[in-house]
């Protein structure tokens, strides 16, 4: 039987070419912190203001991801590292592609981030959604908190599943201590020089 020859087809557009056109570099911002820490409400209003000033920037979180592609995944400590590592996988991509990225999941443990910066690689910035569990809880945004405590949902971060806080992020951003708009101020003016985003 003839061997299937798979021609190696030359990249005739480079990620260089594709930033130039963008007028900007791509990146992976990983948001990591507690349920209810922030992390979607702090991506929506960066991705809205630098949407605003013609960034290629696409927000990736449990919404988009966890229904579809991630569907099949559950919260044991090795979905939620499968989960991640598909994301990372995606965004990866979405990054060659001269995209910002705005990555926001709970990534609870150390080891699970650690496998996105290997995948990832050099566009990899790490933001710590820092927000303690007493002001999530405060906050149940989703009634999840109350379900855990009563025991209705199981290996609910925080409560009976471990989060290990990033010892040394890319930006730390106490959202007890800052408004929306101050952190979302912060993590644009962190990522403008990094990424050489054009200035509003
Ligand atoms: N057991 C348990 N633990 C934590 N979170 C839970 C759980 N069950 C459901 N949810 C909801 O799912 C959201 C977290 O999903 P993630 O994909 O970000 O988690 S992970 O990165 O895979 O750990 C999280 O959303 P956010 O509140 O936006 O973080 C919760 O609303
Ligand atoms: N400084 C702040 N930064 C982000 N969210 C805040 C802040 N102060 C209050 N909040 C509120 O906290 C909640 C955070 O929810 P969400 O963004 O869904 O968190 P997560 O995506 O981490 O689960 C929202 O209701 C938001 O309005």
């Amino acid at each position: 039987m003839a061997e299937h020859i798979h021609p190696i087809h030359e990249q005739l557009v480079q990620r260089s070419e594709r930033e130039a056109a963008n007028g900007h570099r791509g990146g992976v911002v990983w948001l990591t912190g507690l349920s209810g820490s922030g992390k979607s409400t702090i991506a929506a209003a960066v991705e809205r203001r630098l949407f605003e000033r013609g960034v290629f920037v696409q927000v990736l979180d449990g919404d988009n991801v966890r229904n579809g592609l991630n569907g099949n995944l559950g919260f044991s400590l090795a979905d939620r590292q499968e989960n991640v590592r598909r994301v990372a996988e995606v965004a990866k991509l979405f990054a060659g592609a001269g995209a910002l990225v705005l990555c926001s999941f709970v990534s609870p443990t150390r080891d699970i981030r650690a496998t996105v910066a290997e995948i990832v690689g050099d566009d990899y910035l790490e933001v710590y959604i820092n927000t303690p569990l007493e002001e999530c809880e405060r906050r149940d945004v989703k009634g999840l908190y109350a379900k855990a405590r009563a025991g209705e949902i199981k290996q609910f971060t925080g409560i009976d599943s471990p989060y290990e806080a990033p010892p040394d992020p890319f930006l730390d951003l106490p959202t007890t201590d800052l408004t929306v708009e101050q952190a979302a101020t912060q993590l644009i003016e962190a990522l403008t020089p990094r990424l050489q985003l054009p200035h509003a």
